[in-house]
């Protein structure tokens, strides 16, 4: 939130501007092993941002209604869509950092500069070619999954803008893993009606943050320490997949141990899990193994955890790299 030296909250700005961007650069990034994305073609590059400035002299507008510093949050949608067409990099946080130092640059008497950007996100399309499918490249499906998102507080420096705080992140990644988790052992008195489960259909919402050591790193791909969205997806659904939960508690710390692990460049990483766990309506049939769920019914729970570059080598997570590929701890590897 942003601040006044004094203490005092002040801001404005302007939410849900549409930025489709076509053709902005290339993003290529490192492999991991457990993932197939290299990168993205960048040929649509949507965001929907939420821009918000505060400063000192912005403080006449709230107590006296002087607008003569007033920025026109109309103007602000402007100035963000006017300057989608000429930012030359290919990340988001690139992309917020440069909209924030040149507005920084045009407004000499705004000071501070919270902005997000929430990647709208298109998937690529293959249609028929010469020797088999191809990438259309021309035609892309609007997708309603998981997307990626950046934030940043920025400040003004003597030369353009510190970083006050940054976090990259994926929201509303929604994963079901049909067997292999357990819930059980968990307190049991007179308030408890839950059974215990020892194989459960475990269906989470994921909301996963990261923060770089050096946050430049996050606004310029061709350095190479750019950790993509999809990778840390990609690298979730493995450990899911790879151990065998006794709750999403330990689940989304095993998630953040190996995602520190395989991005060196990152600082923290923090998750919101949230439980969907579907309510068992004919249980599994010995023989075919069908059974059927609904949707659960609300209260639902949550959990959040942080942690730091310093928790891979706390004793008390026991980290085990190779966790991810054959039975850790905890878990069993799952075919
Ligand atoms: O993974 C879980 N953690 C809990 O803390 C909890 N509590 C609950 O009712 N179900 C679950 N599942």
């Amino acid at each position: 939130m942003l601040r006044l030296r004094n203490g005092r909250t002040l801001y404005y700005g302007k939410g849900d501007v549409l930025t489709y961007r076509t053709y902005a650069a290339p993003l290529e990034v490192p492999a991991i092993p457990e993932s197939a994305f290299t990168g993205d073609a960048n040929v649509i590059f949507a965001h929907n941002i939420t821009f918000a400035v505060s400063g000192e002299s912005l403080m006449t507008s709230f107590s006296e209604g002087d607008n003569a510093q007033v920025v026109a949050t109309d103007s602000m949608k402007n100035f963000i869509l006017r300057h989608a067409a000429t930012y030359e990099g290919s990340t988001t946080e690139g992309f917020l950092a440069y909209i924030g130092e040149a507005f920084f640059a045009k407004y000499a008497h705004i000071s501070a500069i919270e902005v997000r950007g929430d990647r709208i996100p298109f998937q690529s399309l293959s249609v028929r070619g010469d020797e088999g499918p191809r990438e259309s490249g021309l035609v892309y499906r609007r997708s309603h999954n998981d997307h990626a998102h950046a934030a940043m507080e920025l400040r003004r420096a003597a030369e353009g803008a510190g970083v006050v705080e940054q976090w990259s992140g994926l929201s509303d990644l929604q994963l079901i893993k049909v067997s292999g988790s357990s819930f059980h052992g968990f307190v049991r008195d007179e308030y408890t009606t839950l059974p215990e489960s020892f194989d459960r259909p475990l269906f989470i919402f994921l909301n996963i943050q990261w923060r770089y050591e050096d946050p430049e790193d996050a606004w310029d791909g061709s350095r190479g320490r750019y950790a993509p969205a999809e990778q840390v997806r990609d690298l979730a659904q493995q450990a899911f997949h790879a151990y065998e939960s006794p709750s999403i508690q330990y689940l989304i710390t095993r998630i953040g141990l190996h995602m520190l692990d395989r991005f060196p460049q990152l600082a923290e990483v923090r998750f919101e899990s949230n439980n969907r766990t579907w309510e068992t309506i004919v249980d599994r049939d010995p023989v075919t193994g069908a059974s059927v769920f609904t949707e659960p019914r609300p209260p639902f729970g949550f959990q959040g955890f942080a942690m730091t570059r310093a928790d891979l080598t706390d004793p008390q997570f026991a980290f085990d790299a190779d966790g991810l590929h054959r039975p850790s701890a905890k878990g069993v590897a799952q075919p």
